[in-house]
């Protein structure tokens, strides 16, 4: 047991759920403090994790430790535990975005290079990558994933149901996934037999060779893959696509995660903006060149490089876009108001979210008419893809689910030690020319997988060590004896990585006490209709996935019975011993800071959050021995329950009860629940007073917080804005904040 006083970290991010924080923060600080428990913090923010990265830049003031890397080196230790909220994975838009709000800031830190030319801008380039994408996610998930609705968050969805939209058997919506040429197609797997060290290696036709990865170290037993996506099959499968949906009058949208998938996807994205807008590549092709664009980050970047030209130009370049149009099809939007598609930014439509957003409503997307409209929804990797499929036809037969009787698909999900597709980036390549794509061991020279590629193609090697799928069995039969459902492998025979995780699966199944317990494997599509055959019938099934899967389905479950990911439990029980607790799947919500900022109200919702809070308190409870920790965590889970049956979530709309009030009602559902309890009697009478207060100050607090709402407001900036501006924004009840202080004083 530690010695050492028992310590939650929780972490400082971007947007809704900084704001969020900035808020509970002071609440839970005066909670844990009668408990001895220390709350610290982190900031991981992407403005923090740049200036983290560019010390020699910054003055001694301005410095921000690397508090990323010292998190990962915490995931290490058997007594940590960290609270992780939503993030922003960066676009080398909002990348840019927040290099320039910092240095219009005073800090000197180097423009980003779009196109590094030097070695210099090329090592700066390489610095500012490890901000880009999804960049704490993998550091931080030392463990494998445990994602579920809990009791009364999805007792409360079956109360007050979402609205769901109607399926209609006409409705000719549909995915278009790639049928050849994709990762799936072109994927070799194996188990290692040993330790291995290998390098990735082109050999050109030629006879050339180009080192790619100089060296990865592979651990005995090992599953590696070679997978590559023939960029001449993806080109004719978008023009394909193009033509279909523009023949056949349907909108078409496109679906990649480059957030996560940061460097294939973009690639992928940036082809679809090239065939979309192909004449006015062909025709001002050199100029673009010249300029640097570079449509892997959207259409927005050729908008941004053309900028600078003389209007003339500028105009000629703009109509010759819009004439591409006629004859394409019509394009989903993210913002119909704006003129923003779906080509507009990589990550505006990130796979997980926005098809279970489509499906939720009825398979519809948003036209530039601003209508929702059946789609052709473009997933090129077929791979994952045709689990969509499969949902679309079921919605088609049966129409819609209903949140009010529906069952529940919980998910355990390999993600340990950067496994599989997710952890790939450092071994992905756009291919220079044509030859044999080589994993060689580096000592033996034996070729272990190999495969024949063409210049332009995505070739990438992806692993999975042996521990995280022992781990994840291991989670998948312990979730399924403590929850008494089954639980489905998803794993398709016919892709040789799963295969082989097929027959690990099998072994490792057999270290457990399975009796009793419904466990079972199955191809993906097959997965699908098994579990939504259940769904329907309002029976619960435990889905087991790879990463991938994990990251899809922990949307598409949780949006069609909860309205939301955000409502999510989501634990991280990390291998060495510790717990990270992140709070849902859901996104940093944009739109949430902008309507703060304009009206001040702040609709995000911290339940995700709140059911964070009370696993971690109850395990470090049960790790450090410290009684108060478990009751604070049982009496938190008590609070939740009764903010929902008392409907006091955060609305939508301006002028009701905000994220603010709502944390209000937690704190005094909480400081209750802690008055009655009987276990610790002083605890009992510390928070009797704050509860009697708390109950007194409602009308007064709840008052103080509506008066505020309507008015724009001023939080100094988006990325980096002022710690002191947002505390007073998010802290507006004097009240209130006279309770807080006086409870932890
Ligand atoms: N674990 C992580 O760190 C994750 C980070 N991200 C990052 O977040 C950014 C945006 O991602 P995106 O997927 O578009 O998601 P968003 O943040 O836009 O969320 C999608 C929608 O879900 C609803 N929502 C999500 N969370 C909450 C909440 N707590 N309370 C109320 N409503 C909520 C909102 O709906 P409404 O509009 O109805 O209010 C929101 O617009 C990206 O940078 C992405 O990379 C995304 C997923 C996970
Ligand atoms: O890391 C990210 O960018 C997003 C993570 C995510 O979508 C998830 O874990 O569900
Ligand atoms: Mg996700």
């Amino acid at each position: 047991m530690s010695t050492q006083q028992p310590t939650i970290t929780y972490t400082l991010t971007d947007e809704a759920p900084l704001l969020a924080t900035c808020a509970f923060l002071p609440i839970i600080q005066a909670f844990a403090k009668p408990a001895g428990i220390k709350v610290t913090t982190s900031d991981i923010s992407v403005a923090a994790r740049i200036l983290g990265e560019f010390p020699e830049f910054l003055s001694e003031e301005q410095r921000v430790p690397d508090n990323l890397a010292e998190l990962g080196r915490m995931t290490q230790q058997p007594d940590t535990n960290i609270i992780k909220l939503p993030n922003i994975s960066a676009s080398v838009h909002q990348l840019i975005s927040a290099i320039k709000e910092l240095q219009s800031k005073g800090y000197k830190i180097p423009d980003f290079p779009e196109a590094p030319k030097t070695d210099e801008e090329k090592a700066i380039r390489q610095r500012y990558s490890k901000c880009l994408g999804s960049a704490v996610n993998p550091v931080l998930r030392e463990g494998n994933s445990d994602r579920r609705a809990p009791k009364a968050v999805k007792e409360y969805a079956r109360k007050h149901p979402h609205s769901m939209g109607e399926w209609s058997m006409a409705s000719r919506t549909h995915v278009a996934h790639m049928k050849h040429g994709d990762f799936y197609h072109g994927e070799k797997s194996m188990t290692l037999d040993r330790a291995r060290n290998v390098k990735m290696e082109l050999v050109t036709k030629g006879g050339e060779s180009i080192v790619l990865k100089p060296k990865v170290e592979l651990l005995d037993g090992e599953i590696i893959d070679s997978m590559y996506m023939s960029k001449k099959a993806l080109l004719e499968f978008y023009e394909e696509q193009m033509e279909d949906a523009r023949k056949t009058g349907i909108m078409l949208s496109l679906h990649v995660k480059a957030t996560m998938m940061k460097v294939s996807h973009p690639i992928v994205f940036g082809h679809a903006v090239r065939i979309f807008y192909k004449e006015a590549f062909e025709k001002h092709g050199e100029l673009f060149k010249e300029l640097g664009v570079n449509v892997n980050n959207g259409l927005v970047n050729l908008y941004d490089k053309i900028e600078s030209l003389p209007t003339s130009k500028h105009e000629e370049i703009v109509r010759d876009l819009h004439a591409c149009h006629e004859h394409r099809p019509e394009l989903a939007m993210v913002d119909s108001a704006k003129g923003i598609s779906n080509l507009h930014a990589p990550n505006d439509v990130i796979v997980d979210a926005s098809m279970p957003a489509m499906i939720r409503i009825g398979g519809k997307m948003w036209g530039a008419d601003g209508r929702p409209k059946d789609t052709k929804a473009v997933i090129p990797e077929s791979t994952f893809a045709r689990i969509y499929q499969e949902i679309i036809n079921f919605c088609k037969t049966n129409g819609n689910f209903d949140p009010v009787t529906m069952g529940t698909v919980p998910n355990v999900g390999l993600m340990a030690q950067k496994a599989e597709e997710y952890g790939s980036h450092d071994k992905t390549f756009e291919v220079p020319e044509e030859g044999e794509a080589r994993i060689v061991d580096i000592e033996t020279g034996e070729v272990l997988l190999v495969q024949h590629v063409e210049a332009g193609d995505i070739w990438r090697m992806c692993q999975v060590k042996d521990a995280p799928i022992r781990d994840w069995v291991k989670l998948a039969v312990n979730r399924c004896r403590a929850s008494g459902m089954p639980a489905v492998f998803w794993l398709d025979p016919y892709r040789p990585h799963e295969a082989e995780m097929i027959k690990k699966v099998k072994t490792y199944l057999k270290d457990h006490d399975t009796s009793g317990l419904d466990i079972q494997i199955m191809s993906q599509v097959r997965a699908m209709r098994y579990t939504l055959e259940r769904v329907i019938r309002g029976l619960d099934t435990i889905s087991v996935t790879g990463n991938i899967l994990r990251d899809y389905l922990t949307d598409l479950f949780p949006i069609m019975e909860l309205g939301t990911s955000a409502k999510m439990l989501s634990i991280v029980p990390l291998m060495a011993g510790g717990g990270m607790y992140e709070t849902g799947a859901g996104g940093s919500a944009p739109k949430h800071v902008k309507q703060l900022v304009e009206e001040n109200h702040l609709r995000w919702d911290s339940l995700g959050e709140f059911l964070a809070l009370a696993v971690s308190l109850e395990d470090l409870g049960i790790k450090t021995g410290n009684a108060r920790a478990k009751i604070l965590g049982k009496t938190l889970d008590i609070a939740t329950g009764k903010l929902l049956d008392e409907n006091k979530n955060p609305s939508r709309t301006t002028g009701e009860l905000d994220n603010r009030g709502s944390q209000f009602y937690l704190a005094m559902y909480w400081a209750q629940a802690l008055a009655e309890q009987t276990e610790d009697v002083e605890l009992q009478s510390h928070f009797a007073k704050l509860a009697k207060t708390l109950v007194e100050q409602e009308e007064t607090i709840i008052g103080e917080l509506a008066a505020v709402q309507g008015q724009p407001v001023d939080i100094g900036g988006y990325y980096w804005a002022d710690r002191e501006k947002m505390n007073a924004v998010m802290r507006p009840s004097k009240t209130f904040n006279a309770v807080l202080d006086d409870a932890k004083a």
